[in-house]
């Protein structure tokens, strides 16, 4: 229960609205509560006006609440015939009927839309949270469990903030009301009432500890239900082409065979729940009529057929609220465990921060990386060791490597997506940890290698970022990144769907839309990683002609397993195994003999393999 304390603040929040739906309810039962006690006075009336045998005369009307009393004040007053008064009674009957749903109708309206904005607050909160976290979360958690948590979980702590707040204010109003009225009237027939009500409870703990239980269950068999076919959508093309499609399919009958029996167990002992609670109403009922009816015979109390009818009722009241306590406690018990999850993401703190008030520095794309040595958390790999490297502002500089050799991690430290193990990187003079990390991540053009297409227009994947970006620039952008002539071959042009509801791209497609979207950010430095290994050499060429002119002003860091002959680079830096093997300019590195000059080989031997 201690993790629901998170959602107290949105109970403050909406304060007005919780009080106002607890004075509803309140207001529901108590015109429930008035009912029982009409339907007393009215059958006490009739005997006692028809004078029926075995009638004695008692005094009940004390005991009911102030407003039936003055009801019944100004009902015997009327001097109407019998049956004109049972009319009117009836009446107010299903007046009060009325009223009770009228203000239940109300209690909904403002708790369950209470719960309705808590939902929509959580739900922000958590993705907020989510985007300011860094990318070792997201290595370390998967994105199957982010959405569940987002979700699934926020939907089950409404359940908590909406229906089980209602049921629970609802239940001890009515308990009270109830009992109020009942021990009013008769002390020992309540009591009698009363006494199964602990059985009933230790029932329906049992049974709801067991429902509780298997219903875990069955929501983990649930969830690897869905993952497997999650998976298996995802996965359809290699599916079919390593022809899996029975084995895929026999492999989810299994989970969904596994998941009936469980789906089947929790339904007996769902079965079970609502029978053991009628036994014990039944119980209740039974004793009244009883203990009542001898008491009535044996002329030794007060209770009267009215006494009996009431307590009836009253019991019946009882049914609902007390059915809902099973359901009502898992709901907590869920929520709070759906709580606890969120609040473990919640309370994890972002490591890549900046200083409030950090500075946004003019950035000239003077670029220093001073002893940097970083190992991913998470697996231990030292991608980086002991790198230093001066980039001029303006300076075209080409990351050239083996697989694996450290390069796209470089990128990384340079956005800021980790922070260095030890050493700094620096822009201009100024270290990019003391920079407000929006205007350094603004400042820097990236394509990275999977550059990610959202299921959006191609020009809004162009201008992510950049809205408002005028349809000319959108079109410029993609002109320099060569893919202009081809979104115009579209039917829709520019507003062409991608991504999963339309248009897939060709992997060399997807490369130069996302090659747009980091030139229309018009940034001082641009990074492409392994960018153009999709398109083929007359595009790329292409291509490097028209960045040649886009880049003038601009440093550029140009990350490739290829060797770019046709662009002249200021240096061409070798790395091997995280660190710079040699740096040099094309020519100088070729005439070197060293790694550089077996990679070209390498490629130029390829090249011929292609070109016969
Ligand atoms: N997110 C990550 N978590 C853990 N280890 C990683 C991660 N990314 C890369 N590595 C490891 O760090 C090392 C350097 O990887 P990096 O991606 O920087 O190489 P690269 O030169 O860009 O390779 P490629 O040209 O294949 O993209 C590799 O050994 C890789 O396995």
């Amino acid at each position: 229960m201690k993790h629901l304390s998170a959602v107290n603040k949105y109970f403050w929040k909406y304060r007005f609205r919780l009080v106002v739906g607890i004075f509803f309810i309140l207001v529901s039962n108590y015109f429930g509560i008035l009912a029982p006690q009409v339907t007393g006075f009215i059958i006490d009336f009739v005997q006692r006006s028809l004078q029926l045998p075995g009638y004695r005369q008692h005094d009940n009307v004390r005991a009911y609440d102030v407003l039936v009393q003055q009801f019944i004040h100004w009902v015997e007053g009327l001097q109407y015939s019998v049956a004109g008064i049972v009319a009117i009674v009836g009446i107010t009957i299903i007046l009060l009927a009325l009223l009770r749903g009228l203000f239940m109708f109300f209690m909904r309206q403002t708790i369950i839309v209470m719960s309705r904005h808590i939902e929509y607050n959580q739900k922000n909160e958590v993705f907020g949270h989510y985007q300011q976290l860094d990318a070792a979360f997201y290595k370390a958690n998967s994105t199957g469990d982010l959405m569940s948590r987002m979700s699934e979980d926020v939907s089950k702590v409404r359940m908590y903030t909406g229906p089980a707040v209602m049921y629970v204010v609802n239940l001890v109003s009515v308990i009270c009301f109830c009992l109020y009225f009942m021990f009013r009237r008769d002390v020992a027939l309540t009591l009698y009432v009363l006494a199964p009500l602990p059985l009933l409870a230790g029932t329906i703990y049992f049974v709801n500890t067991i429902i509780h239980r298997k219903s875990e269950q069955l929501q983990a068999t649930l969830s690897s239900l869905t993952t497997n076919a999650q998976q298996s959508y995802a996965g359809i093309r290699v599916i079919k082409s390593f022809a899996q499609e029975s084995a895929m399919y026999r492999f989810f009958e299994d989970n969904s065979l596994n998941y009936r029996s469980r789906a089947t167990e929790l339904a007996k002992i769902e079965a079970l729940y609502f029978p053991s609670m009628t036994l014990f109403i039944g119980l209740s009922t039974l004793v009244t009529i009883m203990v009542g009816g001898l008491a009535y015979i044996n002329g030794s109390s007060n209770i009267g057929v009215d006494t009996i009818v009431e307590f009836v009722i009253y019991i019946n009241m009882l049914t609902f609220p007390v059915s809902a306590i099973g359901w009502t406690a898992s709901m907590i018990q869920r929520a709070a465990a759906s709580q606890k999850r969120l609040n473990e993401f919640l309370l994890t703190q972002p490591a890549i921060v900046h200083e409030p008030g950090a500075p946004k520095p003019a950035i000239s794309g003077e670029i220093r990386f001073e002893g940097v040595n970083f190992v991913y958390p998470n697996t231990g790999i030292q991608a980086l060791k002991d790198f230093t490297l001066h980039i001029k502002a303006g300076e075209k500089v080409a990351f050239v490597g083996r697989t694996g050799s450290g390069k796209t991690t470089l990128a990384q430290l340079l956005l800021r997506l980790f922070d260095p193990t030890s050493g700094s990187i620096l822009l201009g003079n100024q270290n990019i940890q003391n920079i407000d990390l929006a205007h350094l991540r603004r400042n820097i053009g990236y394509v990275p290698q999977d550059g990610f297409l959202f299921s959006d227009t191609v020009a809004q994947n162009i201008a992510f970022g950049e809205w408002q970006a005028s349809q000319e620039r959108v079109a410029a952008a993609a002109h320099t990144a060569v893919v202009d002539e081809e979104i115009k071959g579209f039917a829709k042009g520019y507003e062409t769907i991608v991504g999963e509801r339309g248009v897939t791209l060709s992997g060399g497609q997807k490369q130069r839309v996302s090659i747009a979207r980091a030139l229309l950010k018009d940034a001082p430095v641009l990074i492409l990683d392994d960018s153009l290994s999709a398109v083929d050499t007359r595009t790329e060429k292409t291509i490097l002609e028209r960045l040649d002119q886009y880049w003038q002003h601009k440093t550029a860091i140009i990350i490739t397993h290829r060797i770019f002959r046709h662009l002249q680079f200021d240096k061409i830096v070798v790395l091997d195994e995280g660190r710079i093997a040699e740096i040099g300019t094309h020519e100088s590195l070729v005439n070197r003999g060293g790694l550089y000059a077996e990679l070209f080989a390498q490629q130029q031997k390829g090249d011929d393999v292609a070109n016969n």
